[in-house]
């Protein structure tokens, strides 16, 4: 039996998979609220697969709306081992043409309405995002977009912005002298709450469009990003079959699965009960160990 269970958080115009089998829709509940929408569960090669579209059925919710404390907790709850985002992302670079796929290693945050921490008053941690995704799960799906017939970068810095509008001009110019490599709406924080629960992260970003910083061509809209989106997302559910058929059974223990050894502050006797009630899923590893 596979040790896997992969969780699948698909971005704007990939709200299902392809090749599921024995497939159970699942409203999990969550402390944190109510995850963007039931979770789809089911199997490929052996291996079990959660899918959780992030924008909700029918994307109903903004960036700002996704709760993605919800989500990653309600993942964990599922018994997601590992999670592999797949988003719609910008270019700040000549060479990441639209259809580009980029494996994103790095990130700038400049979200500013987001819940983005598991840890507040009362249980107090602080992990590590020096390196925010998981190497081995980033070149799985690395090579796995490479069989879906896709062209990658692998690595690659993605800035977070808070949205739901589209950058200005001054904006995108200033996140290209950051060295930023593309930019999207959602993986910040998402990637930030997947360390807090332990589980190793993969960001998978298809690039859409050229934002705004190229002065001579049309600036992003939203039906340019949706029509290369659906031009992506065959090679994006291509690339989740070729993931599942190269996981070997064996999943060998990742740093990240223990990350938080090394971060809770709140020494025993201060930590709130009603706060740990609620990291039950997050906190699960150390909650059993007792
Ligand atoms: C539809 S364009 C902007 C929208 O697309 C990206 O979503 P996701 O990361 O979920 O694929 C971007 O972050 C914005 O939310
Ligand atoms: N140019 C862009 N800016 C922010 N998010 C995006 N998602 C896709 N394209 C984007």
């Amino acid at each position: 039996m596979s040790e896997w269970t992969i969780g699948v958080i698909g971005g704007s115009g990939l709200y299902a998979v392809d090749g599921l089998e024995n497939v159970q829709e699942i409203a999990v509940e969550s402390p944190f609220g109510e995850p963007s929408a039931p979770l789809v569960m089911g199997e490929m090669a052996g291996h079990r697969f959660v899918f959780l579209p992030r924008h909700g059925k029918g994307h109903r919710l903004t960036p700002t709306e996704v709760n993605a404390r919800a989500n990653i907790d309600a993942l964990k709850r599922a018994g997601c081992t590992d999670i592999v985002a797949i988003s719609a992302i910008g270019s700040l670079q000549e060479e990441l043409p639209p259809g580009q796929f980029v494996i994103v290693d790095q990130f700038i945050d400049r979200t500013r309405q987001r819940a983005s921490t598991f840890f507040t008053s009362g249980m107090v941690a602080h992990v590590s995002m020096a390196d925010p995704v998981c190497p081995r799960l980033s070149d799985m799906v690395a090579g796995a977009s490479e069989e879906a017939g896709a062209n990658v970068a692998k690595g690659g810095t993605y800035l977070a912005m808070e949205g739901p509008q589209f950058s200005s001009r001054a904006e995108s110019h200033l996140y290209r002298s950051w060295g930023a490599d593309v930019i999207g709406m959602t993986a910040m924080p998402e990637a930030k709450l997947a360390r807090e629960a332990e589980l190793p992260y993969a960001l998978v970003g298809m690039v859409t469009d050229y934002d705004c910083w190229r002065e001579h061509e049309a600036p992003v809209e939203v039906e340019a990003v949706i029509a290369q989106m659906n031009a992506n997302a065959t090679k994006a559910r291509a690339m989740l079959q070729a993931l599942a058929a190269s996981l070997p059974d064996k999943r060998d223990a990742s740093p990240i699965d223990t990350c938080l050894d090394y971060a809770l502050i709140t020494s025993p006797e201060a930590r709130d009960p009603a706060l740990l009630a609620k990291l039950d899923a997050v906190m699960g590893r150390i909650h059993k160990k007792g």
